[in-house]
């Protein structure tokens, strides 16, 4: 994907490749971070994740590839920065913090005397807001606040980049939404550059200025969370975004007849060649909209509060629709459903998970 002319890019992990024995972790996995940028690698598991922050951070070596930041080669041929004078720090899942120190020596382990003296671990307490709890020890703290002790310990050497491997996994689910507003804020305050890697889709695009989204050894797309979302690369990346209905269609220039009418589509989206039938058209569950009595038969109805969706059968086509409000249909109501979003993408009909698009660069 291009970068934005804006944008300088400051992290780049470029062609890398690892495997293990047979399994190929890594298959040319490429993405830039731009200075100061917070990036979401996003991705199910096993795809790689966690092994290209590892040979970012130095801690695993690629079979080939490189890693520069701020222009210097870190990975490369012949050459391989040692984890420690790299400048990249970590944040781990579980905080993994020393249970006999105190929160003040857990932010002071591995900082030099120089760093000590000039009141590093007070001003990053500060920073995060700890100073309050320096002389407590990790036991005394809630997952949350035991969080930010591993995050001050990342930023007290004053990292260039810092990485989190699912740091908020560990910590249960009303906890985990406050951590990580707070821990993005802090960052964006802070303005370093980061990389976070998650399989949780709503997760990436919180705390992700970009997403990465990976699949299988190689970033498949690189964008901001609404152009991802907006405009999947293929099927396979419009579904791990999100809720994706794929419906068959047939192009004319722009507008896909699809069974639920004329849908428009993206020029870009649709190409020169794009003209004719067996495309499928993706269609957000939230840009359809239903009314009473149509052709169309309700199956299921889910409420969450704040929207409600709907499972609907029309033909043979199995449809997903979310309402704002609701419910305002029940099961075995006969509906009709209406698009109603804005242009969306259309794709080549192959099987859902099959490339359709090129990797990009
Ligand atoms: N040290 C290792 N030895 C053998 N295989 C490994 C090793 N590390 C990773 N793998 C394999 O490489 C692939 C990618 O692993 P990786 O941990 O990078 O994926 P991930 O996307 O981070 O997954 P998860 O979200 O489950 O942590 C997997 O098939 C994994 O089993």
């Amino acid at each position: 994907m291009p970068n934005s002319p804006e944008r300088e890019d400051f992290l780049v992990a470029s062609d890398v490749r690892r495997r293990f024995g047979t399994t190929v972790a890594l298959d040319g996995a490429t993405v830039a971070v731009g200075r100061g940028e917070s990036l979401a690698l996003l991705g199910p598991s096993g795809c790689g994740k966690t092994t290209l922050l590892r040979v970012v951070a130095g801690l695993e070596r690629p079979d080939s590839g490189t890693v520069t930041v701020d222009g210097d080669v870190l990975t490369g041929p012949g050459r391989d920065v040692p984890a420690e004078r790299r400048r990249v720090g970590m944040v781990f899942q579980d905080a993994a913090l020393f249970p006999h120190l105190t929160v003040e020596r857990n932010v002071a382990y591995g900082l030099g005397r120089a760093e000590l003296g000039a009141g590093r671990v007070q001003e990053t307490l500060e920073l995060v807001d700890l100073a309050h709890l320096a002389h407590r020890r990790p036991h005394e703290l809630s997952g949350g606040q035991a969080q930010r002790v591993a995050l001050a310990r990342a930023l007290a050497p004053r990292p260039r980049v810092l990485l989190f491997d699912e740091p908020f996994t560990g910590l249960d689910s009303a906890l985990r939404v406050r951590v990580r507003t707070e821990i993005h804020a802090l960052l964006r305050a802070v303005g370093v550059t980061s990389v976070f890697v998650t399989h949780d889709q709503e997760e990436a695009f919180v705390l992700g200025d970009r997403v990465a989204v990976m699949r299988e050894g190689r970033v498949r797309q690189v964008g901001t969370p609404a152009e991802v979302y907006a405009s999947p690369v293929d099927p396979w990346v419009a579904r791990f975004v999100g809720e994706a209905n794929l419906l068959p269609a047939t192009l004319h220039a722009d507008l896909a007849a699809t069974p639920l009418g004329d849908i428009p589509v993206r020029a870009e989206a649709a190409g020169a060649t794009a003209t004719g039938t067996g495309r499928q058209v993706l269609v957000r569950p939230e840009h359809l909209d239903l009314e009473p009595d149509g052709p169309a038969v309700v199956t299921d109805v889910a409420f969450y509060g704040h929207d409600c969706s709907y499972s609907v059968r029309l033909g043979d086509l199995d449809l997903l629709v979310r309402a704002a409000a609701g419910p305002r249909f029940g099961v075995g109501d006969r509906v009709g459903v209406r698009f109603a979003g804005p242009r969306t993408t259309s794709y080549p009909d192959v099987p859902a998970g099959v490339a359709a698009t090129p990797v990009p660069a």
